[in-house]
């Protein structure tokens, strides 16, 4: 393969090749491998909701492709899903009809060659000639011709060059130019601008480095379960210590599942912000005993198998629950031998507890949310929330949270955590639950991860928000609660 994507604008002006550089007779494997992984992830992304993280590995592991076809199909397939916001936007000026007219199977076509056009240096002519010849063998002879067409107009201008085309004055409409110039929808924009605390007369300037670091592709983060390996066992192995985390490590490149401890269990993949919040919890005073401990919302387990190392090696016991059985199964994995064997695993409903109120010293709720928080790692997912999917989890979050209370001893610790900045699944909730009851007392989260530069948030910095182009890490929220004593 000769073609090796980087983050160059192609060459302005040039013109691309008239149809396909092949005539579609070759052998029966693709001879464009990453091209036609990529458009099977696009499809099944944009047809039936895949998830590009799952089904992406799974494909080329199963059609053996590997090194240099590997890296450009995970190339096209995220950088295609994190700018399909722009693209769309160009496209819709390069179509002779609306976009959301064109076919489901043809639209990714359009998508791919799109991003190869303007956010890689692969050659314009190579680029729509790939993409031609890929669109005869999955949509026939004339779509193709249809996205020959489209991807010729495309290519008459860069990527600034049609920014300045389709995108709101910055000026008169921030949140409706970062939304184009950033692929995010305007909605999110704004939340993202209201937990940030901007507002559009600033411009929004951190709020654009947030978005930013969404469409970078994130590092990949290991914990070294404690008791189970350490940090310097994965660093061994060519690993980076972590930035904060105690238990961290990064790794370069290359496959997690690579790494002997990762496939023994003694370590898995995590953002150092998950490791954060949970250590958080972990070092808040419980007031006296501190011998059980709940995560109620545990699938698929990562905080669970963090939480229940480190309460094995304090002779403590993580009961980790989670409502949907097939979750509950990945739990059980994730805290499988830890130290003293302090995990234990339930599928439960968190809302109608199957414990005794007050039976636990500490109590995580890892609340089910929007995961605005993790756009970094599932780029699609922007497009599939919507403004009312904050608005519907509500009131789910406040049941959770309640309940936690409910099952936390009078002088235990709650953390409430969500994967989102989002207000009204973060403040709002929290807030919610402390007018309601008389007894519980906020604590300064930041105070509990002092490693860490600017987390505090919220109301008088009560709260620990982490974000991506902060920290590096998920925009992960963080709230302790103490339930008062007598
Ligand atoms: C954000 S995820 C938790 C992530 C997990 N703590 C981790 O670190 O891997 C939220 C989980 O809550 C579960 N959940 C949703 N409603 C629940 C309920 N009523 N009771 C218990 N778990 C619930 C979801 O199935 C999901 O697995």
């Amino acid at each position: 393969m000769s073609e090796q994507p980087r983050n160059r604008r192609p060459r302005k002006g040039k013109k691309p090749a008239q149809g396909g550089a092949q005539n579609g007779s070759g052998p029966p494997q693709p001879r464009d491998p990453a091209r036609r992984v990529a458009y099977d992830v696009l499809r099944a992304v944009g047809q039936r909701d895949a998830y590009a993280n799952l089904l992406l590995p799974a494909l080329l592991n199963e059609r053996g492709i590997s090194g240099r076809d590997a890296a450009l199909a995970t190339e096209l397939t995220y950088g295609t899903l994190r700018l399909q916001g722009t693209y769309d936007a160009v496209l819709e000026n390069c179509v002779d009809r609306s976009l959301s007219s064109v076919d489901a199977e043809a639209l990714p076509l359009l998508r791919l060659g799109a991003h190869q056009l303007l956010s890689t240096k692969i050659p314009p002519h190579a680029a729509v000639s790939a993409t031609v010849n890929l669109a005869r063998k999955v949509v026939g002879q004339h779509r193709a011709r249809f996205v020959n067409a489209v991807l010729r107009r495309v290519s008459a201008r860069d990527l600034q060059g049609w920014i300045e085309v389709i995108a709101p004055d910055r000026e008169r409409d921030p949140s409706g130019y970062l939304s184009v110039v950033h692929s995010h929808p305007r909605w999110i924009v704004k939340e993202l601008a209201r937990a940030l605390g901007e507002r559009a007369p600033s411009g929004l300037p951190q709020t654009e480095r947030l978005l930013r670091a969404h469409n970078e592709r994130p590092r990949v983060t290991l914990v070294a379960k404690p008791g189970r390996s350490t940090v310097s066992d994965l660093v061994a192995q060519g690993a980076e210590e972590g930035t904060y985390s105690p238990f961290a490590a990064h790794l370069k490149e290359g496959d997690p599942a690579l790494i002997r401890e990762v496939r023994q269990n003694r370590a898995a993949v995590q953002d150092e912000a998950s490791q954060l919040v949970a250590l958080a919890l972990s070092r808040v005073d419980a007031h006296g005993r501190d011998a059980t401990w709940l995560d109620m919302c545990a699938g698929p387990g990562g905080k669970a198998g963090l939480l229940a190392s480190i309460a094995g090696r304090r002779e403590a016991r993580l009961l980790a629950s989670e409502v949907q059985p097939a979750r509950a199964g990945l739990v059980a994995t994730a805290v499988h031998r830890a130290p003293r064997d302090a995990g234990r695993v339930v599928a439960a409903d968190g809302t109608a507890p199957a414990w005794r109120p007050g039976a636990f010293d500490r109590v995580l709720v890892d609340a089910p949310c929007t995961g605005l928080g993790a756009l970094r790692r599932r780029p699609e997912s922007r497009w599939r929330r919507t403004p009312e999917t904050a608005k519907e989890l509500a009131p789910l979050q406040h049941d959770l949270l309640t309940s936690a209370v409910e099952a936390v001893r009078p002088g235990g610790v709650v953390a409430y955590v969500t994967c989102s900045p989002h207000l009204d699944e973060t403040d709002a909730v929290v807030r919610g639950v402390l007018d309601e009851r008389g007894d519980l007392t906020l604590l300064r989260a930041a105070d509990y991860l002092d490693e860490v530069p600017d987390l505090a948030a919220g109301p008088d910095g009560m709260y620990a928000q982490f974000w991506p182009h902060v920290h590096g890490t998920d925009a992960m929220f963080l709230a302790l609660l103490r339930r008062d004593e007598a």
